[in-house]
C-alpha cells in the first residue's frame, strides 16, 4: 500500500482511494530513475573531490535516495499537490546548485543539473519558472562557491561525463514520454468529448421533436383526432393579434342529435365510432388550410370558416346536414348499421368578434333542437 492509500484509509471500513496527482506520481519516477542516476554521476566525479568525507556521502545519498520519496510523500498529502511539486522542483534548483558550486562548476555535471531543473520548471511554469530555476541554481552555485573559497575546477571525471551524457538521454526520453503520454490521453479525451457532444445534441434534437410533438397532441382530441377548445382559443388569438377590428368570420356549431340515445342503445364504443365517423366527414369537407374543424364538447363540433356570406354559409351547413343523414355506420360484423342526424347553427360577421358570432351560432343551435332536430338555423345579427 502506497503512502497516499495508507493515508486515506478510513477507520471501519473502505473508502474510495483518492488519485495520485499525475504530475506528482511522474516526479516521482523521474526522480528515483533520474536522482539514482545522478548519483552514480556525482559519485564518479566525488572520487577524487578532496573533500569528499563521510558527510558528503552521505548528504548525497541523503539528497538523492531518500529525499525524492519523502518529496512524493509530502506531494500526496498536500491540498495543492501540483503547487507543492512545483516546490520541490526548485529546491531541486537549489540543491544542484549548491552540489555544483561544492564540486567546483564541472561543466557536465553543472549543465546536465542546470537543464534538467530549468527545463522541468518551464515545463510546468513557463519562462517564469525557468528563470526561478535558474536563479536558484545560480544562488546554490555562487553561495557554495563564494561562501566555502571553493576554486571553480571546471573539468568533469571522464566515467562522471560518460554517466552524464547517459543520464541526459535518459531523462530526456522520459520527458518526451511522459509529453506523448499526455497528448495521447488529450487525443482519446477529445474523442470521448466530441463523442459526448454528438450523443447530447441527438438527446436534445430528441426532446425538442418530443415537444413538438407533445405540444400538437395537447391540441388535439385524442378520440376523434381533430383539434380541441384549447386549440381554438389559441388560434383565435393568434388570428386576432395585431388587427384593430375583427376578422371577417363564419361560425358553425354542429351537434348529433339524440346521441344519448346512441350510447344508450348500442354502447359507448358505438357512440365513439359514431363521433369518429362525423368527425372524418367533418374533416374532408372542411379540413382545408383556412378553416379550423374543432371538437367543442362531448357530441358539438364547431366550424370556424372564412366569411363567405349568409347564403355559402347556408349552402354549406345544408349539405352537412344531408351527408350525415345519409352516412350508415356498421356496428360490427352482421349486424345492424345507425345513421345520425345533425342540428346545426350557423352565424357570420364582417366586424363581429367570434364570441358574438358563437353566440348567436349557439341560440340557432337551440332553435335548431327546438325545431325538431335534423335541421340548419342562421343566427342572424
Ligand atoms: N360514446 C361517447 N359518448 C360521449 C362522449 N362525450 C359525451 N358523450 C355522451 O354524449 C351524450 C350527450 O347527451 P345529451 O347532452 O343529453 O344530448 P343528446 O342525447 O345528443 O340530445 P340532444 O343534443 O338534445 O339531441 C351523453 O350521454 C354523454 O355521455 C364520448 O366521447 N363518447
Amino acid at each position: 500500500m502506497s503512502a497516499s492509500q495508507a493515508d486515506s484509509a478510513a477507520p471501519g471500513g473502505p473508502s474510495p482511494l483518492p488519485r495520485v496527482h499525475w504530475l506528482v506520481a511522474m516526479n516521482r519516477r523521474n526522480r528515483t530513475l533520474g536522482f539514482a542516476l545522478l548519483w552514480l554521476v556525482m559519485a564518479a566525479q566525488m572520487r577524487w573531490h578532496a573533500a569528499s568525507g563521510p558527510l558528503a556521502w552521505t548528504l548525497l545519498t541523503l539528497h538523492l535516495l531518500v529525499l525524492p520519496q519523502m518529496m512524493y510523500w509530502r506531494a500526496c498529502r498536500a491540498a495543492n499537490p501540483r503547487e507543492t511539486e512545483v516546490g520541490h522542483m526548485l529546491l531541486d534548483a537549489l540543491m544542484f546548485g549548491l552540489w555544483s558550486g561544492w564540486l567546483g562548476h564541472p561543466l557536465w555535471i553543472s549543465g546536465l543539473t542546470l537543464v534538467c531543473t530549468t527545463v522541468n520548471l518551464m515545463a510546468f511554469r513557463g519562462p517564469p519558472g525557468a528563470l526561478q530555476a535558474g536563479a536558484l541554481y545560480l544562488v546554490g552555485a555562487l553561495a557554495t562557491g563564494f561562501g566555502l573559497g571553493i576554486e571553480p575546477v571546471l573539468q568533469t571525471d571522464r566515467t562522471a561525463t560518460l554517466l552524464a551524457l547517459f543520464t541526459m538521454e535518459v531523462y530526456l526520453l522520459g520527458f518526451a514520454w511522459g509529453a506523448y503520454q499526455r497528448s495521447l490521453q488529450l487525443h482519446r479525451t477529445r474523442g470521448q468529448l466530441r463523442e459526448r457532444e454528438q450523443d447530447l445534441q441527438r438527446r436534445l434534437d430528441e426532446i425538442a421533436l418530443l415537444q413538438v410533438r407533445l405540444a400538437e397532441q395537447a391540441r388535439r382530441d385524442p378520440l376523434t383526432g381533430l383539434h380541441n377548445r384549447r386549440f381554438l382559443v389559441e388560434h383565435l388569438g393568434a388570428r386576432q393579434s395585431g388587427r384593430p377590428a375583427a376578422p371577417p368570420l363564419g361560425v358553425m356549431l354542429i351537434d348529433i342529435d339524440h346521441f344519448k340515445r346512441v350510447n344508450d342503445s348500442h354502447g359507448h364504443a358505438a357512440g365513439d365510432a359514431v363521433l369518429q365517423a362525423v368527425a372524418r366527414l367533418l374533416e374532408q369537407r372542411h379540413g382545408g388550410e383556412a378553416e379550423v374543424v374543432c371538437r367543442y364538447g362531448g357530441e358539438e363540433f364547431l366550424l370556424l370558416l372564412p366569411y363567405r356570406g349568409a347564403a355559402r354559409m347556408r349552402a354549406l351547413a345544408e349539405q352537412l346536414r344531408v351527408e350525415a343523414e345519409l352516412l350508415r355506420l356498421p356496428l360490427g360484423e352482421g349486424q345492424s348499421l345507425i345513421g345520425v342526424t345533425l342540428s346545426i347553427g350557423w352565424a357570420c360577421g364582417h366586424d363581429e368578434p367570434f364570441e358574438a358570432l358563437l353566440d348567436r351560432a349557439d341560440r340557432a343551435l337551440y332553435r335548431a333542437k327546438q325545431g325538431g332536430r335534423n335541421r340548419v338555423e342562421s343566427g342572424l345579427a
